[in-house]
């Protein structure tokens, strides 16, 4: 059956219609600018035109085999065409264009992220003139190897070691443990030739914790493991198919003394040690992608968003009225509670993610110049960025899933993909309890610093034991933020107060933590969101001098929400510690049910200003024109067993079955 595919479907067209504000300004909003935005579709038009980059077969009906290989090939393909074209691979991650092709975990991602950072920033000047260039021209593939079977969180207590051997000058790298097996590593299994490895450092028989390691692992001309290696990869994952997530042992396995990596911390060939200026500085490369992933989760969230908004404006079902024609599900209430104050947090999460860059460009710079002061605030708040935009991001996906009803189910909507991708962001690179429990520890600390005086850093500032009484009235956005900031100060206050009287009534401060930890989550959660909620109102503040009305009215409301929701979300502890009242909290709900319905009109219009265009949401529900139903049914068509009308299944087992005389 061909397709005549309209323009746009009338639903859609009536949604465009109402548009109220300039849709490409908003784009440059959310790009960071318009060069950007320029940019980001010079490369989409590229890419776009190089058929080689696209699945001629949906990956699903691939083998294991043959999905890891199809996606090397568009991997390779990908890094090719942006080299020849004058682009960076950095360019891709950037726009998010890489990650929208590559669709399922690849082959390249850690070389691209995590091992060519990790040679940015851990290398001496020497092994970066040695690394970089290989890396950056592809001459050797890497990736980022310190997680094991025993131990991801816990990274002191990895078990593999590099002992240090004066004699040779070399470090054997040893896995002493079936535990010890490195596990998870992107790219391990058989694509990468080398790896970073995070190896306990052993000089003179003292062990000296965590450091990092550069590691070939296979021959650059034939491919094959070195001796004293032991690689593979650690079969099906729950998404991510496409990547070859491996394992690593090592036998006694020798690299020579130049292969630590020095920048921080050094070995001299005589094996003494020279201590890093912090004990944490080689976490850098985990910092770097945390920061990274908050982008990458609220993308994906995007992608999630724009296919589940655009599918509630086509589609049609149950009476509104009774007797009425069946409305666009868009229109229930209870759809846009499911779907715009997701549509709010991406947003928020997009000004956080550019708010946590400057910080981490501005904690780097300082790092050159020997200043650390700055490296607690960037910890903690990476940390719990992270973890908000990983764990919004996936229960937002799964929603915008539900919120199709069973065709969200479908492989074809995309949202099983993206889901099942960006779930894999709240355990790696941190699980996110683990990293809430970092950003505990530094609200803990700073609360008790203030106490005995002590000024705090920009982002807990709002944690000193006497604050300056809010000026904004209660009901304008600034007052509710200052309102969740009191949440969160009495919610900080009250764990310091239950880990105290633990300790005091006999306890040791590690067992008062743990008895307090639930508690301690919740404050780590609530002050990320609260960061989350400043960052959104001063972002749209300083944007009202500068954009058109139409945009900053759309930008307020969104932002709106974003508090309002936070404020329902957290009613129980403002009402605890007075900062809301019974009588504030019924006018807030009614603002926000009524903020849907504003917020609705223009939501398609909202969506379609993020700008993802079809090929790189590759989802029958969410394509620009809508035409949902043709774009399902041909999708079934291509399912391999649509290819004959009997199967072999029917002759093998069902035939025999209704023939036995059961
Ligand atoms: C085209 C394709 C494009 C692709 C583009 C990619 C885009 C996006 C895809 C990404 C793809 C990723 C793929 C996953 C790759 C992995 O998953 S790699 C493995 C990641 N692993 C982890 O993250 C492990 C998590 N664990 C840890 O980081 C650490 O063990 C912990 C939990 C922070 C604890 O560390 P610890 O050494 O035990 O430290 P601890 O005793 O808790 O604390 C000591 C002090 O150090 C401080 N500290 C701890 N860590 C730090 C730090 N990092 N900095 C500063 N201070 C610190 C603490 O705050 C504490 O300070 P004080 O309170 O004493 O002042
Ligand atoms: C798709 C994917 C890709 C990955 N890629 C890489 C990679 O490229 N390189 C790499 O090195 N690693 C990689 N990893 C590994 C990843 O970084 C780890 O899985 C992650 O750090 C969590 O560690 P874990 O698996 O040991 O979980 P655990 O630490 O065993 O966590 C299990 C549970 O214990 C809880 N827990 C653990 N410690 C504490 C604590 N101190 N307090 C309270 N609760 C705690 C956690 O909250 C969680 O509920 C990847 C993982 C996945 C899933």
């Amino acid at each position: 059956m061909s397709v005549v595919v309209p323009e746009c479907c009338d639903d859609l067209k009536r949604e465009r219609g109402r548009c109220l504000f300039n849709k490409e300004e908003l784009t440059n909003i959310l790009d960071g600018g318009p060069k950007l935005t320029e940019k980001r579709r010079r490369i989409e038009k590229m890419l776009i035109n190089t058929p080689e980059l696209f699945d001629d077969v949906s990956p699903d009906y691939l083998s294991h085999e043959d999905r890891y290989s199809n996606e090397l090939r568009k991997a390779t393909q990908l890094m090719t065409t942006l080299e020849k074209n004058g682009f960076t691979y950095n360019d891709a991650v950037t726009t998010g264009t890489g990650l929208w092709l590559l669709m399922d975990g690849n082959p390249l991602s850690l070389h691209i992220s995590m091992f060519l950072d990790t040679i940015k920033g851990q290398s001496n000047p020497q092994q970066l003139q040695e690394w970089l260039p290989l890396a950056e021209k592809f001459k050797i593939i890497g990736t980022y190897a310190q997680t094991e079977l025993g131990h991801g969180t816990f990274v002191r207590g990895l078990e593999t070691t590099a002992t240090y051997d004066s004699t040779t000058k070399e470090f054997v790298l040893h896995s002493p443990t079936i535990t010890a097996t490195k596990w998870w590593p992107g790219a391990l299994g058989k694509t990468s030739n080398h790896a970073v490895v995070m190896a306990q450092l052993y000089l003179g028989g003292k062990c000296y914790g965590p450091h990092i390691f550069m590691v070939q692992l296979r021959d650059l001309e034939t491919h094959r493991t070195l001796p004293g290696i032991v690689v593979g990869e650690i079969g099906p994952r729950l998404g991510m198919n496409s990547n070859d997530n491996g394992f690593l042992q090592f036998n006694h396995h020798r690299i020579p003394l130049t292969n630590m990596f020095m920048k921080h911390s050094q070995v001299t060939e005589d094996g003494k040690y020279v201590k890093p200026l912090h004990s944490k500085l080689s976490y850098g490369t985990m910092v770097q992608t945390r920061v990274g992933i908050v982008y990458h989760a609220s993308r994906e969230l995007s992608r999630a968003l724009i296919i589940a908004i655009r599918y509630s404006a086509v589609r049609h079902q149950s009476e509104m009225v009774p007797g009425d024609p069946e409305p666009q599900i868009l229109d229930y209430q209870t759809q846009q509670y499911k779907l715009l104050p997701h549509l709010a947090s991406f947003f928020a999460l997009r000004f956080s993610a550019r708010a946590l860059l400057e910080v981490f460009i501005g904690t780097s710079a300082g790092l050159g110049s020997g200043k650390m002061n700055m490296l607690p605030e960037l910890h903690a708040l990476s940390s719990g960025l992270k973890a908000v935009a990983t764990n919004d991001a996936v229960k937002g996906t799964d929603i915008c899933r539900l919120a199709c009803g069973g065709h969200g189910y479908l492989s074809s909507s995309n949202l099983p993909r993206i889901y099942t991708a960006i779930a894999a962001g709240i355990t790696y690179e941190g699980e996110n309890t683990v990293l809430f429990l970092q950003v505990a520890r530094y609200l803990i600390k700073s609360f008790r610093a203030s106490s005995q005086g002590q000024t705090l850093p920009f982002s807990v500032s709002y944690l000193r034991v006497q604050p300056p009484s809010s000026h904004a009235p209660l009901m304008s956005d600034r007052g509710l933020v200052d309102a969740l900031g009191a949440g969160v100060r009495w919610m900080v206050g009250e764990a310091e107060r239950r880990l105290q009287q633990l300790v005091d009534s006999g306890h040791s401060p590690h067992a008062a933590w743990n008895a307090c930890s639930v508690h301690l989550v919740q404050c780590a959660d609530a002050h990320t969101r609260y960061y989350i909620c400043e960052q959104f109102v001063d972002a749209v503040s300083k944007l009202g001098e500068t954009v058109s009305s139409g945009v900053h009215e759309v930008l307020r409301q969104l932002c709106r929400l974003y508090i309002l929701h936070r404020v329902i979300q957290t009613a129980g502890i403002l009402l605890r510690c007075g900062a809301v009242d019974g009588k504030a909290l019924t006018s807030i709900e009614e603002e926000e049910c009524h903020l849907l319905a504003t917020l609705r009109i223009q939501a398609v219009s909202i969506v379609d200003a993020i700008d993802i265009k079809d090929v790189f949401l590759k989802s029958t529900l969410g394509a620009w024109d809508g035409n949902v139903y043709q774009r399902i049914y041909e999708e079934a068509q291509k399912s391999p067993l649509n290819k004959s009308d009997v199967t072999q299944g029917y002759y093998q087992y069902l035939r025999p079955l209704m023939k036995a005389n059961l």
